[in-house]
Protein backbone atom coordinates (compact mmCIF):
# COMPACT_ATOMS: atom_id res chain seq x y z
CA UNK A 1 0.00 0.00 0.00
CA UNK A 2 0.98 3.31 -0.64
CA UNK A 3 2.49 5.64 2.45
CA UNK A 4 -0.29 7.98 2.74
CA UNK A 5 1.18 11.69 3.35
CA UNK A 6 2.04 12.46 7.13
CA UNK A 7 2.60 16.11 8.34
CA UNK A 8 5.96 15.98 9.82
CA UNK A 9 6.43 18.78 12.46
CA UNK A 10 9.63 19.50 11.79
CA UNK A 11 10.31 22.31 14.18
CA UNK A 12 9.27 19.94 16.80
CA UNK A 13 11.94 16.94 17.88
CA UNK A 14 10.64 14.34 20.11
CA UNK A 15 13.89 12.83 20.46
CA UNK A 16 17.48 15.14 20.53
CA UNK A 17 20.54 13.31 20.67
CA UNK A 18 24.10 15.15 20.38
CA UNK A 19 27.27 13.44 20.65
CA UNK A 20 25.92 10.42 21.88
CA UNK A 21 28.84 7.59 22.84
CA UNK A 22 28.61 4.14 24.00
CA UNK A 23 31.23 1.58 24.48
CA UNK A 24 31.33 -2.24 26.00
CA UNK A 25 35.27 -2.49 27.83
CA UNK A 26 37.24 -1.26 24.58
CA UNK A 27 35.30 -1.74 22.19
CA UNK A 28 33.35 1.99 21.28
CA UNK A 29 30.04 1.15 19.53
CA UNK A 30 28.56 4.59 19.29
CA UNK A 31 31.27 7.39 18.82
CA UNK A 32 29.53 10.36 18.31
CA UNK A 33 25.73 9.84 17.52
CA UNK A 34 23.63 13.12 16.42
CA UNK A 35 20.12 12.64 15.67
CA UNK A 36 16.86 14.32 15.98
CA UNK A 37 13.55 12.45 15.50
CA UNK A 38 10.56 14.99 14.50
CA UNK A 39 7.08 14.74 15.93
CA UNK A 40 4.80 12.44 13.47
CA UNK A 41 7.91 10.65 11.83
CA UNK A 42 8.86 7.58 11.15
CA UNK A 43 12.62 7.42 11.13
CA UNK A 44 14.56 4.21 9.61
CA UNK A 45 17.45 3.84 11.59
CA UNK A 46 20.02 1.34 9.04
CA UNK A 47 23.27 -0.43 9.83
CA UNK A 48 25.13 -4.03 9.42
CA UNK A 49 24.96 -6.48 12.18
CA UNK A 50 26.72 -5.39 15.51
CA UNK A 51 26.89 -1.38 14.17
CA UNK A 52 24.85 -0.59 17.96
CA UNK A 53 21.27 -0.45 16.22
CA UNK A 54 19.54 -1.97 19.05
CA UNK A 55 22.20 -0.60 21.77
CA UNK A 56 20.88 3.04 20.36
CA UNK A 57 16.90 2.50 21.40
CA UNK A 58 17.77 0.76 24.75
CA UNK A 59 19.81 4.14 25.65
CA UNK A 60 16.75 5.92 24.07
CA UNK A 61 14.19 4.20 26.45
CA UNK A 62 16.36 4.16 29.22
CA UNK A 63 17.31 0.54 29.35
CA UNK A 64 20.80 1.18 28.95
CA UNK A 65 23.33 4.38 30.33
CA UNK A 66 25.19 6.56 27.60
CA UNK A 67 28.95 7.22 28.19
CA UNK A 68 28.92 10.53 27.25
CA UNK A 69 26.20 13.14 25.01
CA UNK A 70 23.30 14.39 25.87
CA UNK A 71 20.17 13.15 25.07
CA UNK A 72 16.83 14.51 25.24
CA UNK A 73 13.51 12.27 25.08
CA UNK A 74 10.21 14.34 25.60
CA UNK A 75 11.51 17.03 26.89
CA UNK A 76 13.91 15.06 29.61
CA UNK A 77 17.31 14.74 29.50
CA UNK A 78 17.65 11.74 30.34
CA UNK A 79 20.85 11.12 31.47
CA UNK A 80 20.21 13.42 34.70
CA UNK A 81 16.78 12.33 35.59
CA UNK A 82 15.64 10.18 38.52
CA UNK A 83 14.48 7.04 38.41
CA UNK A 84 11.09 7.70 39.41
CA UNK A 85 10.99 9.94 36.00
CA UNK A 86 12.67 7.49 33.48
CA UNK A 87 10.05 5.04 34.66
CA UNK A 88 7.04 7.85 33.87
CA UNK A 89 9.19 8.62 30.49
CA UNK A 90 9.25 4.84 29.28
CA UNK A 91 5.39 4.90 29.94
CA UNK A 92 5.45 7.48 26.78
CA UNK A 93 7.78 4.94 25.28
CA UNK A 94 6.62 1.72 23.10
CA UNK A 95 9.25 -0.61 22.45
CA UNK A 96 8.01 -3.47 19.74
CA UNK A 97 10.52 -6.04 20.43
CA UNK A 98 12.38 -8.12 18.03
CA UNK A 99 10.25 -11.40 19.39
CA UNK A 100 7.26 -10.07 20.32
CA UNK A 101 7.66 -10.59 23.87
CA UNK A 102 4.17 -11.89 24.50
CA UNK A 103 3.46 -14.34 27.51
CA UNK A 104 2.98 -17.84 26.26
CA UNK A 105 0.77 -18.36 29.11
CA UNK A 106 -1.62 -16.06 28.82
CA UNK A 107 -4.43 -14.96 26.28
CA UNK A 108 -4.21 -12.37 23.87
CA UNK A 109 -6.80 -10.80 25.93
CA UNK A 110 -4.71 -10.95 29.60
CA UNK A 111 -0.96 -10.03 27.54
CA UNK A 112 -2.98 -6.73 26.16
CA UNK A 113 -4.18 -6.11 29.97
CA UNK A 114 -1.25 -6.99 31.11
CA UNK A 115 0.60 -3.11 30.71
CA UNK A 116 -2.78 -1.36 31.33
CA UNK A 117 -3.44 -3.07 34.90
CA UNK A 118 0.50 -2.27 35.72
CA UNK A 119 0.84 0.92 34.65
CA UNK A 120 -2.78 2.88 34.81
CA UNK A 121 -4.06 2.25 38.64
CA UNK A 122 -7.52 2.38 39.41
CA UNK A 123 -8.46 1.63 35.48
CA UNK A 124 -12.14 0.32 35.53
CA UNK A 125 -12.99 -2.83 33.81
CA UNK A 126 -15.19 -1.25 31.04
CA UNK A 127 -11.79 0.81 30.08
CA UNK A 128 -9.25 -2.67 30.15
CA UNK A 129 -11.98 -4.13 28.02
CA UNK A 130 -12.62 -1.08 25.63
CA UNK A 131 -8.53 -0.20 25.08
CA UNK A 132 -7.77 -4.05 24.61
CA UNK A 133 -10.84 -3.96 21.42
CA UNK A 134 -9.29 -0.48 20.27
CA UNK A 135 -5.66 -2.16 19.64
CA UNK A 136 -6.86 -5.45 18.24
CA UNK A 137 -9.10 -3.93 16.20
CA UNK A 138 -5.84 -1.13 15.06
CA UNK A 139 -4.10 -4.45 14.53
CA UNK A 140 -6.77 -6.40 12.51
CA UNK A 141 -7.21 -9.31 14.81
CA UNK A 142 -10.05 -8.79 17.24
CA UNK A 143 -10.78 -12.41 16.16
CA UNK A 144 -7.84 -13.65 18.46
CA UNK A 145 -8.94 -12.27 21.61
CA UNK A 146 -9.07 -15.60 23.41
CA UNK A 147 -6.57 -17.50 21.71
CA UNK A 148 -3.30 -18.50 22.99
CA UNK A 149 0.11 -16.88 21.91
CA UNK A 150 1.18 -20.36 20.49
CA UNK A 151 -1.70 -20.55 18.23
CA UNK A 152 -0.65 -17.75 16.32
CA UNK A 153 1.36 -17.28 13.42
CA UNK A 154 4.79 -15.32 13.47
CA UNK A 155 3.06 -11.88 11.46
CA UNK A 156 -0.09 -12.26 14.34
CA UNK A 157 2.13 -12.63 17.25
CA UNK A 158 4.02 -9.39 15.64
CA UNK A 159 1.01 -7.70 15.31
CA UNK A 160 -0.22 -8.51 18.88
CA UNK A 161 2.83 -7.56 20.41
CA UNK A 162 2.80 -3.77 18.78
CA UNK A 163 -0.96 -3.83 19.68
CA UNK A 164 -0.04 -4.29 23.43
CA UNK A 165 2.68 -1.49 22.88
CA UNK A 166 0.00 0.47 21.66
CA UNK A 167 -2.03 -0.43 24.67
CA UNK A 168 -0.19 2.67 26.51
CA UNK A 169 -0.76 5.01 23.40
CA UNK A 170 2.57 5.81 23.39
CA UNK A 171 3.97 9.13 21.80
CA UNK A 172 6.98 7.60 20.46
CA UNK A 173 7.33 4.06 18.69
CA UNK A 174 10.12 2.00 19.23
CA UNK A 175 10.77 -0.97 16.41
CA UNK A 176 13.51 -3.52 16.76
CA UNK A 177 14.03 -5.30 13.42
CA UNK A 178 9.49 -5.59 12.61
CA UNK A 179 9.85 -7.68 9.57
CA UNK A 180 12.60 -10.46 10.82
CA UNK A 181 11.92 -13.85 10.03
CA UNK A 182 8.81 -12.96 8.55
CA UNK A 183 7.79 -14.17 4.42
CA UNK A 184 7.85 -11.16 1.99
CA UNK A 185 3.81 -10.77 2.19
CA UNK A 186 3.85 -10.46 5.54
CA UNK A 187 6.26 -8.42 5.71
CA UNK A 188 4.82 -5.49 3.31
CA UNK A 189 1.31 -6.23 5.90
CA UNK A 190 3.65 -5.21 8.86
CA UNK A 191 5.22 -2.80 7.34
CA UNK A 192 1.63 -1.21 6.20
CA UNK A 193 0.95 -1.42 9.85
CA UNK A 194 3.60 0.51 11.26
CA UNK A 195 2.33 3.41 8.40
CA UNK A 196 -1.31 2.89 10.07
CA UNK A 197 0.17 3.15 13.48
CA UNK A 198 2.03 7.03 12.59
CA UNK A 199 -1.61 8.13 11.30
CA UNK A 200 -3.60 6.76 13.54
CA UNK A 201 -2.20 6.93 16.72
CA UNK A 202 -0.22 9.82 15.80
CA UNK A 203 3.38 8.92 16.60
CA UNK A 204 6.89 9.25 16.37
CA UNK A 205 8.70 6.30 15.38
CA UNK A 206 12.30 4.81 14.99
CA UNK A 207 12.36 2.05 12.85
CA UNK A 208 15.38 -0.64 13.39
CA UNK A 209 16.10 -2.53 10.17
CA UNK A 210 18.09 -4.47 7.78
CA UNK A 211 14.90 -5.00 5.39
CA UNK A 212 15.24 -2.09 2.77
CA UNK A 213 11.72 -2.75 1.70
CA UNK A 214 10.81 -2.09 5.12
CA UNK A 215 13.01 1.02 4.90
CA UNK A 216 11.46 2.44 1.79
CA UNK A 217 7.86 1.62 2.84
CA UNK A 218 7.60 2.70 6.21
CA UNK A 219 10.85 5.39 6.36
CA UNK A 220 9.87 9.48 5.95
CA UNK A 221 14.19 9.40 6.42
CA UNK A 222 16.73 6.77 6.79
CA UNK A 223 19.66 7.24 8.77
CA UNK A 224 22.68 5.09 8.19
CA UNK A 225 24.84 3.96 10.96
CA UNK A 226 28.29 3.51 9.84
CA UNK A 227 31.26 3.32 12.11
CA UNK A 228 29.90 4.09 15.53
CA UNK A 229 28.28 7.70 13.82
CA UNK A 230 25.52 8.80 11.44
CA UNK A 231 26.92 9.27 8.25
CA UNK A 232 24.11 8.92 5.49
CA UNK A 233 20.88 10.74 6.60
CA UNK A 234 18.00 11.44 4.32
CA UNK A 235 15.23 10.21 1.93
CA UNK A 236 15.66 6.81 0.96
CA UNK A 237 16.90 7.33 -2.64
CA UNK A 238 19.46 10.41 -1.02
CA UNK A 239 20.83 7.74 1.13
CA UNK A 240 21.45 5.39 -1.64
CA UNK A 241 22.42 7.78 -4.43
CA UNK A 242 26.47 6.73 -3.30
CA UNK A 243 29.27 4.82 -4.84
CA UNK A 244 30.32 4.13 -1.26
CA UNK A 245 31.45 0.81 -0.99
CA UNK A 246 30.32 0.63 2.61
CA UNK A 247 26.45 1.31 1.44
CA UNK A 248 26.30 0.09 -1.93
CA UNK A 249 25.73 -3.50 -1.42
CA UNK A 250 23.47 -3.47 1.08
CA UNK A 251 21.24 -1.87 -1.51
CA UNK A 252 22.52 -4.41 -3.71
CA UNK A 253 21.71 -7.50 -1.70
CA UNK A 254 18.64 -6.38 -0.92
CA UNK A 255 17.28 -5.62 -4.36
CA UNK A 256 18.87 -8.01 -6.51
CA UNK A 257 20.79 -5.67 -8.71
N1 LIG B 1 25.14 -5.37 27.27
C1 LIG B 1 26.19 -5.52 26.45
N2 LIG B 1 27.41 -5.87 26.92
C2 LIG B 1 28.48 -5.99 26.11
N3 LIG B 1 28.44 -5.77 24.77
C3 LIG B 1 27.27 -5.43 24.25
C4 LIG B 1 26.09 -5.28 25.04
N4 LIG B 1 25.05 -4.90 24.23
C5 LIG B 1 25.58 -4.84 22.98
N5 LIG B 1 26.89 -5.14 23.00
C6 LIG B 1 27.78 -5.14 21.82
O1 LIG B 1 27.57 -3.95 21.11
C7 LIG B 1 27.63 -4.17 19.70
C8 LIG B 1 26.38 -3.64 19.04
O2 LIG B 1 25.27 -4.46 19.41
P1 LIG B 1 23.79 -4.20 18.89
O3 LIG B 1 22.95 -5.30 19.46
O4 LIG B 1 23.38 -2.81 19.17
O5 LIG B 1 23.98 -4.39 17.32
P2 LIG B 1 22.88 -4.24 16.20
O6 LIG B 1 23.36 -3.18 15.26
O7 LIG B 1 21.52 -4.04 16.79
O8 LIG B 1 23.00 -5.67 15.52
P3 LIG B 1 21.88 -6.64 14.87
O9 LIG B 1 21.47 -5.97 13.59
O10 LIG B 1 22.63 -7.89 14.62
O11 LIG B 1 20.76 -6.78 15.86
C9 LIG B 1 27.86 -5.66 19.52
O12 LIG B 1 29.23 -5.88 19.30
C10 LIG B 1 27.43 -6.25 20.84
O13 LIG B 1 28.16 -7.41 21.14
Amino acid sequence: MEKAKVKVDHTNPVISIRGLEKSFEDYAVLRGIDLDLYQGENLVVLGRSGTGKSVLIKIISGLLRPDKGEITVLGKNIAHITDRELQELRIRIGFSFQNSALYDSMTVRKNLEFPLVRNRKGITRKEIDTNVETVLDAVGLSQTINQMPSELSGGQRKRIGIARTLILNPEIMLYDEPTAGLDPITCIEINDLINEVQQRFNTSSIIITHDLTCAKQTGDRIAMLLEGQFQRTGTFDEVFDTNDSRVKPFFDYNFIK
